[in-house]
């Protein structure tokens, strides 16, 4: 053991006595270069190879550095003992990532990576335009010179591709809005956005279950279809039109959508949009995973059929409020007058034109309360490829609004008072034709009474519902008789003349026979 130590000692007093010849014969330039040298020479020999990942690569900001970082705060989080805590904007997680000069080794393939955060005092900053930090941050990597043409070029790709996983998952949803009407942030951005924290889910959502499972496959399907759209030369994105009475729960179930995948969403408000390039700016500026909605779409923007051409009319904030203008793709000479407009075409290009696929796994929605109003241009498919009528309530969605709104347990053990009265409510809630919100409305109201009871409240409010639309459809009936009858006194002649007609005609076509 003393030998080792009269070693150790011996080999340390020949470095220092070498750093001090180095230092006091050649000159700094000469020992910066044989530093250098001597690193080379010593990483012919290691059996090691290094990579520097910069938090910035000259100007810009490294997005490998960034991913990086963030991968290796999953293995961080419990292999670590010295952590640097985060939380990113709009993110409601923790983030967790090395300390300065900490070391982390992960494995990857069978093979080993060591990093290390290093981080070093910026010196002499120079002259810039821009802020430049006081620290210089990277990661070294260091791998066995033999694992290097094997690994590194998938597991650069595995980090960039988790680092994009766990930052969509640490990320809250945002809700989008271009209710700036085509200004631009700071940022050049076209886009405002909020946290996006609606409740609705799947569970909550009042829905036929085998419509609810058909739309929840769908959306798998497509979450999970990268390698399937590519192979079939599809761009990544998916149409839904979403049609029904007010209150059916559209709105509902675009947030369940955003929800269940954890996407974004793009609430696009089209009146506020002035010309077909302003519409194709928005879109470049959606990011992937993301549902770009168009609310009511009748309503925002009217569209005449393509084919017919016509006019397009776009409700401005601006101060020509109306403007009227030609489908860009059917008139040339229009050009001028489209350029300043939003058009049937404009939009269609939107949905599945060539832009339609900058980015990927986009989802559209469009919502209507008129799909008749609607071009069959948008409405096919590729366009908007599944259509969801969202209906009055029926029995089954019933059943949901009951279970989440009064605690329903329909799994529950059989009882005979609790089955008649849903027999009852079977039989009643078609011919009622109340909207999930009406009902809810109901229940909401009757909340503080004993289920049952409520049940029973629920239950004369849409008999009483029943009730009033038989009156209805009499009273209409009984109007339209009285309408005849009135018109047949008023104008006798006119009667008359068409009994005429109607006999001439008959009697003329018994001559050509
Ligand atoms: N199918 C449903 N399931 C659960 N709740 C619903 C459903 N439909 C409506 N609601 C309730 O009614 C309210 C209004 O629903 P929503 O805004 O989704 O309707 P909508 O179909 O989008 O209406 P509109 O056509 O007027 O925009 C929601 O807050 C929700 O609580
Ligand atoms: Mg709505």
């Amino acid at each position: 053991m003393k030998e080792v130590w009269t070693s150790i000692a011996s080999l340390l007093g020949a470095l220092a006595f070498f750093q001090s010849i180095l230092q006091a014969v050649f000159p700094p330039q000469l020992r910066f270069t044989i530093a250098k040298l001597s690193h080379r020479l010593f990483q012919c020999f290691s059996t090691y190879c290094y990579f520097e990942i910069t938090e910035t690569d000259g100007v810009n900001t490294n997005e490998l550095y960034n991913a990086v970082q963030l991968y290796l705060s999953r293995s961080a989080s419990v292999s670590a003992s010295r952590l640097s805590l985060s939380r990113a904007l709009n993110s409601s997680s923790f983030t967790f990532s090395l300390s300065n000069n900490d070391q982390l080794v992960d494995t990857f393939n069978g093979a080993t990576a060591t990093w290390e955060h290093v981080v070093t005092q910026r010196q002499n900053p120079s002259f810039s335009w821009r802020a430049i930090p006081d620290e210089k941050r990277g990661f070294t990597l260091s791998i066995k010179k033999k694992d290097k043409p094997i690994i590194l070029q998938c597991y650069l790709n595995h980090i960039m591709l988790t680092a994009a996983q766990l930052r969509h998952l640490n990320q809250d949803r945002l809700l989008f809005t271009n209710s700036r009407g085509g200004a631009l942030d700071s940022r050049g951005h076209p886009w405002e956005s909020v946290p996006f924290k609606h409740p609705s889910t799947f569970d909550t959502l009042a829905l036929d279950p085998a419509r609810k499972l058909e739309i929840l496959l769908d959306l798998r399907d497509f979450a999970d279809g990268q390698a399937f759209y590519k192979k079939t030369g599809r761009a990544w994105k998916r149409g839904y039109l979403l049609y029904g009475p007010p209150g059916t729960g559209k709105s509902s179930l675009i947030a369940a959508m955003a929800n269940f995948l954890g996407y974004d969403i793009y609430d696009l408000e089209l009146t506020e949009v002035h010309s077909n390039s302003e519409l194709r700016k928005l879109l470049m500026k959606t990011t992937p995973k993301s549902i770009i909605v168009i609310e009511d779409i009748d309503c925002s923007i009217n569209l005449s059929n393509r084919s017919s051409a016509g006019k397009v009319t776009v409700p401005c904030s601006g101060p020509d409020s109306v403007v009227h203008g030609v489908d860009d793709v059917n008139s040339s000479s229009s050009s001028s007058s489209s350029s300043k407009t939003i058009t049937l075409s404009g939009l269609l290009n939107f949905t599945d034109g060539l832009w339609s696929c900058c980015g990927s796994e986009r989802i559209f929605v469009f919502t209507t309360n008129h799909i008749e109003k609607l071009d069959p241009a948008l409405l096919r498919s590729g366009r908007m490829d599944m259509h969801i009528f969202m209906s009055y309530c029926s029995f089954p969605a019933l059943k949901i609004l009951m279970k989440n709104y009064l605690d329903w347990d329909f799994d529950g053990e059989e009882n005979g008072d609790e089955d008649e009265l849903l027999k009852e409510l079977e039989e009643v809630v078609d011919g009622a034709e109340m909207t999930p919100a009406d009902i809810s409305e109901v229940l909401i109201k009757n909340r503080r009474f004993e289920k049952r009871q409520a049940a029973k409240e629920l239950l004369q409010v849409l008999r009483n519902r029943v009730l009033a639309k038989r009156k209805k459809s009499n009273g209409n009936e009984v109007m339209m008789e009285e309408e005849q009858e009135k018109r047949a006194l008023e104008s006798p002649k006119e009667d008359e003349e068409t009994m005429v007609n109607h006999n001439e005609k008959k009697n003329n076509a018994g001559k050509d026979k």
